[in-house]
């Protein structure tokens, strides 16, 4: 389990694909497979609705039942075998309103596109904790790259359930003396080798089923105070630093910067050709807020949105079939 962070390029790729789930997943199939280069940033291996589900036994072809993650191991590598890149890193930013779409990474590297396709799903977090915003910068991170050597021999909690925040506590385990992972449900929904890998680290205790209370200090984060779920005991963990990596269920858009037309929840809107309304900009998946959220549903979204991507940037008059 290791972070890929060394991917940096100058080069300006036909369509760049924010999210490797089935939207992004399948549109990358066509896109590379029609000749486009393609690249398609994610932001963790397990990530995203269908990362983080145990077991799936409706998706054609699949008679399962088989994992998630499983499932989209076999999507990317069909993506793979017609070309497209894939390469870790959380989108933050965007520039998509001149001819050539800029997409920037948490960790600062820049991307380029001819033609985006937003497929990041919507699995953003709604509510925040007590203090978080208070500490943001002062103790609270969203981001284990970017801020975990400030907490070099010093105690961590990293907020996560899953393999995203798996994946970035093991790196922040680099830096920290000791790491509370506080999981607000009662399992870890990541792949057993990875609970496996964190389990094995001295300085990891696993706090399952307990939920955030209350980040607490007075210029800086001082601690945090949790409850186990069951016994309802309290406990204030004395901690210099707080991670927080958790989803929810609201679209993932934040790094769209309002670029683009959206509902007052933040679903992206689209034409009939899963265009938004910024020349260029596509959309697939369940960012689009549909109201049957299934696998084959994106997936579908994330081949008509391809389709559309090859019509734009190889100026047809109409959307052609790929036979
Ligand atoms: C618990 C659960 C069980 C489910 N069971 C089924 C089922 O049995 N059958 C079925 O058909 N459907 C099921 N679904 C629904 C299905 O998983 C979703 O509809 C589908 O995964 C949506 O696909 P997507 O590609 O739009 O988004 P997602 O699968 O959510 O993928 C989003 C992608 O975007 C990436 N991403 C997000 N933000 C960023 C960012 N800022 N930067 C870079 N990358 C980013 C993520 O890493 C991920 O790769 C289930 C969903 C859940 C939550």
């Amino acid at each position: 389990m290791e972070l890929t962070l060394d991917f940096t390029t100058d080069k300006v790729y036909d369509v760049v694909i924010i999210g490797a789930g089935p939207a992004g997943s399948s549109a990358a199939i066509y896109t590379a497979r029609a000749g486009l280069s393609t690249l398609v940033l994610y932001r963790a291996e397990a990530d995203g609705a269908l990362g983080v589900t145990q077991q799936i036994e409706n998706y054609p072809g699949i008679r399962g039942p088989i994992s998630g993650y499983e499932l989209l191991k076999l999507m990317r590598e069909h993506a793979k075998a017609f070309g497209a890149e894939f390469v870790r890193g959380k989108v933050i930013a965007t520039d998509l309103l001149g001819e050539i779409k800029k997409v920037y990474t948490i960790d600062g590297r820049e991307f380029k596109g001819r033609a985006v396709i937003i497929a990041s799903g919507a699995m953003e977090r709604t509510n925040k904790y007590k203090g978080e915003e208070e500490f943001l910068g002062k103790g609270v991170s969203y981001c284990g790259v970017c801020d975990a050597a400030f907490f070099k021999n010093r105690p961590v909690a990293v907020v996560g359930e899953d393999d995203y925040a798996l994946e970035e506590t093991e790196f922040i385990a680099r830096f920290a003396s000791k790491i509370y992972l506080v999981v607000p449900s009662s399992r870890i929904k990541a792949p057993p080798e990875m609970i496996q890998e964190i389990e094995s680290h001295k300085n990891i205790e696993i706090l399952l089923h307990h939920r955030v209370l209350e980040i607490v200090g007075s210029s800086l984060v001082e601690g945090i105070k949790v409850q186990d779920v069951k016994t309802k005991e309290t406990k204030l963990l004395q901690v210099d630093g707080v991670f927080i990596f958790l989803g929810g269920n609201k679209p993932s858009v934040d790094f769209l910067m309002n670029q683009v037309e959206m509902t007052d929840d933040h679903c992206i809107v689209v034409n009939e050709e899963m265009m938004t309304s910024v020349p260029g900009v596509f959309a697939a998946g369940d960012v689009l807020c549909t109201n049957i959220k299934q696998a084959v549903i994106a997936a579908a979204d994330g081949v008509k949105a391809a389709l559309a991507v090859d019509k734009y940037l190889n100026k047809k008059a109409k959307i052609t079939s790929q036979w």
